[in-house]
């Protein structure tokens, strides 16, 4: 019973309900359990197994953070891939030139090594890193139901293993450039269509825990990009050359990889983790509506008479305007009430990955200090970025503002556009039409902290403002929702990202 009571308090505690009118009777029954809900939660918790020495919260955070390793590690890395393809590709054109003009040569080597990016590196691997990600939340709803949950994850894990110690090898192998962006965007490829099944089998996990455990894992993936970042910090401090900083770096995700797969083979060693993971999954619509019913009827927690009838009232209430317990999720219905979290979303990532990393990796220090100039980049741009954008998902725990029923968010967000022009405004050497605006560090520092911060602030916002607009037993399709948009507005950016920098 304690149990049941647990599962109650917990699914209220995940989702309030929407102004909608049919949900309005259920909304206010909530209201009147709230009073009651720490008081219950007490109470069902001494009989319920506790989470030892926070354990299963560890290990949750670092899987969160597992899932990010290879997005981030290999953005972080842009440099290095810059420079295995860009200089190569300079000396081929070098190669190719009639020696006997020596004033081409060097034009046509500055041109070539400034152009940067012949291969459009960036844009490529933010392209091929996130539609994978589109297509696996799809596939990966199929798969679910014929390939076993710790198939698809351990299998997912040491998949990502294999392609980053193969990453890590080819730091020390020389091949032509050409093969080596053709390799590495394979490797990027497979590597994050991995990864999104792991993300999406790790998001279905989670769904049996409690709530807290869905927010340290997102922390944990808001803190991988940090991590690759220290990683590339540390290893160019180590004032190893060129390639030995590049090996110490990719090995750093492998240990990372590995240590992920040995926490997920602990968690159903613990009782916290068992005890969870053995309550029905699939609670279905019908299933959490009767459960509901019933437990008003006999949970034994202290509801107060006259509150309880009042309880009974709303419920029957709301059968009445719902149209009975039995009824099926519709996907359209749930649509329909998410929607403008869902544009959120799309638009918040949408005009994130149009410019981070295609862009923003290409901004140089205006200073002429050589040190800087080599820190300015791992530090301005992806240390800043990953702590402002965890700042701001942490934001969310503290306020939610503005609220569920705000229907400006999306206008809100669609502001943050203003950054597209602002880095592209930045110092970016080799620009065909745009003139550099804000040469300044500080500037772009400024911008950077602002773009980060809102980019962690508005996607944590919307996705825990989505379930509190839905009823109950739509929680799981809110997820599956939001999840494809989240995907879409990666991808959309992922694609965005092409054209503002044929652009600059
Ligand atoms: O696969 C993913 N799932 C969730 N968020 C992602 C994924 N890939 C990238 N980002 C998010 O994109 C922003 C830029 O790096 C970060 O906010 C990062 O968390």
């Amino acid at each position: 019973m304690a149990r049941t009571a647990a599962l109650l308090i917990e699914n209220h505690g995940k989702c309030s309900l929407s102004a909608c009118d049919t949900d309005e009777s259920l909304r206010s029954l909530l209201q009147v359990n709230e009073g009651h809900q720490k008081e219950t939660s007490r109470m069902s918790l001494k009989d319920e197994v506790q989470d030892k020495y926070r354990l299963v919260a560890v290990i949750v955070f670092i899987l969160g953070l597992g899932t990010l390793l290879p997005w981030n590690f290999f953005i972080t890395a842009i440099p290095y891939f810059q420079s295995r393809l860009t200089t190569e590709k300079a000396l081929d054109r070098i190669s190719e030139l009639d020696y006997s003009n020596t004033s081409l040569a060097n034009n046509t080597s500055d041109k070539a090594l400034h152009s940067g990016d012949d291969f459009q590196f960036n844009n490529w691997m933010t392209l091929l890193a996130q539609l994978p990600l589109l297509l696996c939340t799809f596939l990966n709803s199929f798969l679910y139901q014929c390939v076993p949950e710790k198939v698809r994850i351990a299998g997912s894990m040491v998949a990502i293993l294999f392609l980053f110690t193969i990453t890590a090898v080819l730091v020390k192998v020389e091949m032509s450039p050409q093969t080596f962006f053709d390799v590495t965007m394979s490797t990027i490829w497979f590597i994050n269509a991995f990864c999104a099944i792991l993300q999406g089998s790790l998001f279905g996990l989670l769904t049996l825990l409690p709530q807290t455990y869905s927010s340290l894992f997102l922390s944990g993936q808001g803190m991988a990009g940090t991590f690759a970042a220290l990683a590339m910090l540390l290893s160019m401090s180590s004032g190893a050359d060129h390639r030995t900083t590049a090996l110490g770096y990719f090995v750093t995700p492998c240990i990372g990889t590995f240590i992920s797969i040995m926490c997920y083979l602990m968690l159903p060693r613990l009782d916290f983790a068992k005890f969870h993971f053995s309550k029905s999954g699939s609670n279905s619509a019908k299933n959490y509506e009767l459960d509901t019913k019933a437990e008003l009827l006999q949970q034994e927690v202290n509801l107060e008479a006259a509150e309880q009838k009042q309880a009974m009232h709303k419920v029957k209430e709301a059968e009445v305007l719902t149209g009975e317990g039995a009824q099926k999720v519709s996907m359209c219905a749930v649509l329909r009430k998410i929607w403008i979290m869902a544009v959120t979303i799309v638009l918040t990532f949408g005009v994130t990955l149009s410019v981070f990393p295609a862009i923003t990796a290409a901004v140089q220090s205006g200073t002429t200090d050589e040190n800087w100039g080599r820190f300015f980049n791992p530090v301005c741009c992806f240390l800043i970025f990953n702590v402002m954008d965890w700042a701001g998902r942490s934001l969310t725990s503290y306020t939610l503002w503005p609220g569920p029923d705000c229907k400006f968010l999306p206008l809100i967000v669609a502001v943050r556009f203003i950054f597209v022009p602002a880095f592209m405004l930045c110092n970016i050497s080799g620009k065909s039409y745009l003139p550099i605006v804000f040469g300044n560090d500080a500037w772009f520092v400024i911008f950077m902290i602002f773009f980060s911060f809102t980019n962690g602030y508005f996607v944590s916002l919307s996705m825990c403002l989505a379930p509190k607009k839905v009823l109950p037993h739509e929680c799981e399709a809110t997820g599956a929702i939001m999840t494809f948009f989240l995907a879409l507005g990666l991808s959309v950016g992922a694609g965005l990202s092409f054209l503002f920098k044929a652009l600059l």
